[in-house]
């Protein structure tokens, strides 16, 4: 399990964007957490990813009780969580083709065929491997960043508003590859959104932000 209990956290002194947030993750579910713009939604996320320090608060994953974020985070760890961001023209580099971007969380000496096994994993045809991010549609360079992300295997995935930037049919294709991402891997995921129809769709369970931050 994945856990984040009585969380506080924030960018600056004294400001808590976090207060005393609490969300436990299960292998094999999908967790959608709902709220609106500006709640806290991806603060929470990063620190469930071991990217923010929180103030206060436990954050555990399986049987460890993580007392080490940002870079100091021990590896091992870091690997189990894997994050999708919301922007994937940020989270990618314009200069790298969408084959060296998928690979990029691959151990060094990996084969040429495990990039190509993540990228048919996640529907890019080969084609697209050699092009870079301005030459492919939103969705496609979505999908190479989830391919990135699942380069290590993690036991949690965090998606973060993933699919906001993308139309309709990219969006459903996305979350049926979470789900089965789900079902055949044991993965834990958790969802992000404002929108209370996607998560509707694709979550197990859905949780509303005001349920998280009750004191503890
Ligand atoms: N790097 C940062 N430095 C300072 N303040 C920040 C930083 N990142 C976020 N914040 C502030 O923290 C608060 C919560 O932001 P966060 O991005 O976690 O919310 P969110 O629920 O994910 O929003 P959205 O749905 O719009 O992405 C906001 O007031 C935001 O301005």
């Amino acid at each position: 399990m994945l856990s984040g209990t009585g969380l506080v956290a924030g960018y600056h002194r004294g400001q808590r964007v976090l207060d005393g947030v609490s969300l436990e993750l299960e292998p094999g579910s999908i967790t959608g957490v709902l709220g609106p713009s500006g709640c806290g939604k991806s603060t929470l996320i990063r620190v469930l990813a071991l990217l923010h320090t929180p103030e206060e608060g436990v954050v555990r994953l399986d049987d460890h009780r993580v007392d080490r974020f940002r870079h100091a985070a021990p590896a091992a760890l870091r690997r189990q969580v894997g994050v999708v961001f919301q922007h994937p023209r940020s989270a990618a580099d314009p200069r790298h083709t969408l084959r060296r971007i998928v690979s990029a969380h691959l151990p060094a000496k990996s084969p040429p065929q495990e990039t190509d096994r993540l990228a048919e994993l996640v529907g890019l045809t080969p084609d697209l491997l050699s092009r870079r991010p301005h030459e492919v549609s939103d969705g496609q360079l979505q999908r190479a960043c989830l391919a990135r992300t699942l380069g290590t295997d993690p036991r949690y995935l965090l998606c973060d508003e993933m699919t906001a930037m993308l139309d309709a049919s990219s969006a459903a294709t996305l979350v049926h590859l979470i789900r089965a991402q789900v079902h055949e891997r044991d993965r834990g995921v958790l969802m992000v959104s404002h929108d209370p129809a996607l998560l509707a769709a694709c979550c197990d369970r859905t949780l509303h932000w005001e349920e998280l931050a009750r004191p503890t």
